[in-house]
């Protein structure tokens, strides 16, 4: 039932022969495993929804192709594609209820009346909507219109699955559970399914793999570990992570068995210093060019407290299940986060150590070098 998915250089302009065409994806490449769960991750406008439009075959392909298993469908119709879609916008009928809305989705697969009710209940159910099947679309509230939009997608059979911000309308707490139940029953029925979201917990909850997508191009295409640990260049490392990744354009010079890095401006002052050992020969014989470069740090991995650069703090919030500290060291503000509290006040001196196999390197124009001890 699951399919492949494969996207082989699409491009997605608007307004082609307008005078300022709206290039919204470029050279889009991306093959999807039957059975996993993707999620196309990016900010507003980076064309997300776009890529999923040509998919289901509500937006045309300008370029490239589109195959679902080893079928080419994009110049199929909608409704030939075999496609199941979810929409942002819900799209349900609104003279029928909720309960007949999901039923729709199933009259092309030839069902008795049983088997019909047996399906839409147990999605219902799974969706927190079984109290509400007998409302009319307009008389429910719009997370219980989007739930009922995804019930209908979810509930017949389909080679994939599009979902476009399926939880955009729902309270954290609902959104939660239903994170878990949809993964859930997407693993036990071998759904492929592709979700678009602008929300990163949402993509690391869902997805298998996730696509980071910016200004129209695939970025990376990774799990979720793979985007934090090992991002393929600057906008990957700073988008994924909260809070963000801790960035400073340096110089770095080997001298005196020691790797110094200063900061590229004006101040030049020395940001960090480790011991040469402490870097790979390969990773040494890089940075020793002496080429601008930009250092990455995720907060987590500050130690706060151990080692010798001195920061001083300039702020320290426990927001609940960790702390946020801020301070001010030589390469202007390193922010981290610590699982325990910190007595630490503003103004005060703080200890900062951030270990060399910590530390992500990329090269003036963005791309990743390495990570920790790791050439890319
Ligand atoms: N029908 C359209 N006509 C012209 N331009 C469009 C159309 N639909 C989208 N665009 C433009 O294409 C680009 C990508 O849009 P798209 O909706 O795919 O992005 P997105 O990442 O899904 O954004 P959002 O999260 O805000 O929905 C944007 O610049 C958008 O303004």
């Amino acid at each position: 039932m699951s399919a492949s998915v494969s996207l082989r250089h699409v491009n997605k302009v608007y307004a082609q022969r307008a005078k300022n065409p709206i290039y919204a994806v470029k050279d889009f490449n991306i093959e999807i495993k039957p059975g996993e769960i993707v999620a196309l991750l990016g900010s507003s406008g980076c064309g997300k929804t776009s890529t999923l439009r040509m998919i289901a075959g509500f937006e045309e392909v300008t370029e490239g192709e589109i195959l679902i298993g080893d079928r080419p469908v994009h110049r199929l119709a909608p409704a030939k594609r075999n496609v199941a879609m979810a929409f942002e916008g819900y799209s349900l009928y609104p003279p029928l209820t909720l309960r007949q809305n999901i039923a729709f989705a199933l009259k092309g697969e030839r069902l008795d009346t049983a088997e019909v009710s047996r399906r839409v209940d147990a999605i219902s159910k799974l969706l927190e909507l079984d109290k509400h099947l007998d409302r009319y679309p307009s008389s429910v509230s719009a997370g219980q219109q989007q739930r009922a939009s995804l019930g209908r997608a979810l509930v017949r059979k389909a080679d994939i699955y599009l979902l476009d911000e399926p939880m955009g309308q729902l309270e954290p707490q609902l959104r939660a559970a239903l994170r878990g139940r949809l993964k859930r029953y997407l693993r036990e029925h071998r759904m492929t399914a592709i979700l678009v979201t602008h929300d990163q917990t949402e993509a690391n909850a869902l997805a298998d793999r996730i696509a980071v997508m910016e200004g129209g191009r695939l970025q990376q295409f990774a799990s979720p570990g793979e985007l934090k640990d090992a991002p393929a260049n600057l906008f990957v490392g700073t988008f994924i992570g909260e809070p963000p990744m801790n960035v400073y354009r340096v110089r770095p010079s080997l001298g005196e068995g020691r790797v110094s890095f200063r900061g590229a401006g004006d101040g030049k002052a020395e940001v960090l210093s480790y011991a040469e050992s402490e870097f790979s020969a390969p990773i040494r014989q890089l940075i020793g060019k002496g080429e601008e470069i930009v250092l990455g740090i995720r907060p987590h991995d500050v130690r706060v407290g151990e080692g010798a650069s001195l920061g001083e703090i300039v702020s320290n919030q426990w927001i609940g299940d960790q702390t946020h500290m801020e301070a001010a060291f030589p390469g202007g503000v390193i922010v981290s986060t610590l699982d325990a509290r910190h007595p630490g006040r503003m103004g005060e001196p703080v200890k900062l150590a951030i270990p060399a196999g910590k530390l992500h390197i990329f090269a003036g124009d963005g791309r990743a070098i390495a990570h920790g001890t790791r050439l890319v």
